[in-house]
């Protein structure tokens, strides 16, 4: 049978990109559906040895090749050059992203393909702004000294990124990383390879020198990626997934002192306010909590509602969640695909049975759609609402990554501040209010990196993204990603 979305010819074995050569290694893994559950393609898996003529050609391309002596205004070039790659096989990239994903296509388009060329040029356009700073220090003798500061690339960069933004989620660490002169050694999710090695073909046919960027398959422990993390030619890790394989990537690269910049799990809270707009607050947290099936760290999974307005909130969430459509990517109207495998759909599922252990109230969902077709063999799951557990349930503590969010009452503004704060994790939250005062007391007082006033996920490319707690460590974005992707210099002159 032909698989309905089917990869680029050239991924149906998905290979390595080292030193500017796409490279087998006979060791593979299937990738597959989670539409239908079938294999789609056979992904070569990177061993250490590979690994290791990653990191050695990676640091060739600094030391030896044109990309150490390259200016910004080349590197801007090539990053441009790149993202017009990516434009001109933008149904490549829609097909493998949707493939590997199981996404509908709008959101496929929207987050993955459009961000990734966004990212690319944004930054590339960013790094050409990138200026160091200059102190005058006046002396008892009369003299002078001058400090002026100076940026210079880390080196080679480990990328480990997760399978739920693909595409996005590679290129916001390369672009900056590569603008700021840097070489990179990227490990994509065991789950999502194909859109990394139509990137890789992207730079290949941009003529970006061998070395610079390169791509290796794989998984965590025992593979590709602890490979890659405890190399010691490594010069910094930049890392998205969960908050226990930052711990362990903390872990390897403690004993050299490597930079590292983490963005990590969420357990984000929506606060709804009685004077919200009720009809912009419900359709918010309907994006918030389902967009992407769920699938995204600055999801909302726990909604404090105001107690005026809770009944009324729950119903209206109920009746929309009940109207979203779960089916094939390009099925008009569709709102959710499959979750990313089956794997998590077990994971997803436990959190499902575990709440209604806990004592929740399932509102809505709460199990498996059936279709009487092949997706019977896909990942696909129910949106789900849940009310009534305890602050402390584990369903309210831990990240569930699916399409679901808990819904309380609350009666004060306090009361709602200490309650979304009250989380290991602090990435994002999200405040629903017309009160433009209450919305300047309230998002400071949030323990998290990102607030949202009245939207949720809108992203200016220029601004500090990351969390605290459990969420992170530093900021990428705008400015935030060249300071941590360049290593600053004081030089300091006595006139
Ligand atoms: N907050 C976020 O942005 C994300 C959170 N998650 C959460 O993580 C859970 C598991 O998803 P995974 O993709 O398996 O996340 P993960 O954190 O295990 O994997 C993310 C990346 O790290 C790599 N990796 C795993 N262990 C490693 C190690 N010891 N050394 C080096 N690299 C390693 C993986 O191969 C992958 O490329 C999800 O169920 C979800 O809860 C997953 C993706 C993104
Ligand atoms: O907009 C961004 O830069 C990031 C979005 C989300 C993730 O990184 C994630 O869900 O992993």
């Amino acid at each position: 049978m032909t698989e309905r979305f089917a990869l680029p010819p050239s991924l149906a074995e998905t290979r390595n990109y080292v030193d500017g050569a796409f490279v087998a290694t006979g060791r593979t893994f299937d990738n597959v559906s989670p539409l239908t559950g079938r294999v789609l393609a056979r992904v070569h898996e990177a061993d250490a040895a590979l690994v290791d003529r990653a990191v050695a050609a990676a640091r060739r391309a600094l030391d030896e090749g044109p990309w150490g002596r390259s200016t910004v205004a080349e590197r801007a070039a090539a990053l441009h050059r790149v993202a017009d790659v990516i434009e001109r096989r933008f149904d490549d990239f829609l097909a493998a992203e949707i493939a590997d994903t199981g996404r509908p296509l709008a959101q496929a388009r929207q987050l993955d393909v459009y961000r990734g060329v966004a990212n690319l040029r944004s930054f590339a356009d960013l790094g050409k702004t990138a200026h160091g700073d200059f102190f005058e220090t006046h002396l008892a003798d009369g003299s002078q000294l001058i400090n002026y500061t100076t940026r210079k690339p880390l080196g080679v960069v480990a990328s480990i990124s997760p399978w739920n933004l693909p595409i996005l989620s590679l290129t916001w660490k390369a672009a900056p990383a590569l603008i700021c002169g840097n070489a990179l050694v990227c490990k994509p999710s065991e789950e999502t390879p194909s859109s990394a090695t139509l990137i890789a073909e992207a730079f290949d046919e941009a003529g970006v020198p061998p070395g610079v960027f390169n791509v290796v398959h794989g998984f965590g422990p025992g593979s590709a990626g602890e490979a890659l993390t405890t190399h010691p030619g490594i010069d910094a890790v930049t890392f998205t997934g969960e908050s226990r394989t930052g711990a362990a990537i903390m872990r390897a690269v403690a004993d050299g002192v490597k930079e590292v910049s983490f963005e990590l799990g969420g357990k984000n809270a929506a606060i709804v306010f009685a004077d919200c707009d009720f009809d912009a607050a419900v359709e918010g947290v309907i994006r918030s909590s389902f967009t992407n099936t769920g699938q995204v760290c600055l999801c909302s999974e726990r909604v404090y509602v105001e107690r005026p307005i809770f009944e009324r909130f729950v119903a209206a969430l109920k009746a929309r969640t009940e109207a979203l459509k779960i089916g094939w990517p390009d099925e008009p109207d569709v709102d959710l695909g499959s979750l990313i495998s089956r794997e998590h759909r077990e994971k997803v599922l436990s959190y499902y049975q575990l709440a209604v252990e806990e004592g929740a109230t399932v509102v809505t969902g709460g199990g498996v759609p059936h279709f009487g077709d092949e997706r019977d063999g896909g990942a696909f799951v129910q949106p789900t609402l849940w009310t009534g557990l305890a602050d402390n349930a584990r369903c309210l503590n831990e990240e569930v990554f699916g399409p679901v969010c808990h819904l309380a009452p609350f009666d004060s503004e306090d009361e709602a501040i200490r309650r979304a704060n009250a989380s290991d994790y602090g990435l994002a939250a999200s405040v629903w209010t017309t009160n433009l005062s209450r919305a300047h007391r309230v998002g400071p007082r949030l323990h998290v990196g990102i607030v949202w006033v009245n939207t949720w996920f809108s992203r200016d490319l220029r601004t500090p993204f990351g969390g605290v707690k459990l969420s992170g460590i530093g900021r990428e974005g705008g400015r935030w990603s060249l300071d941590f992707y360049s290593e600053t210099s004081n030089i300091c002159i006595k006139v």
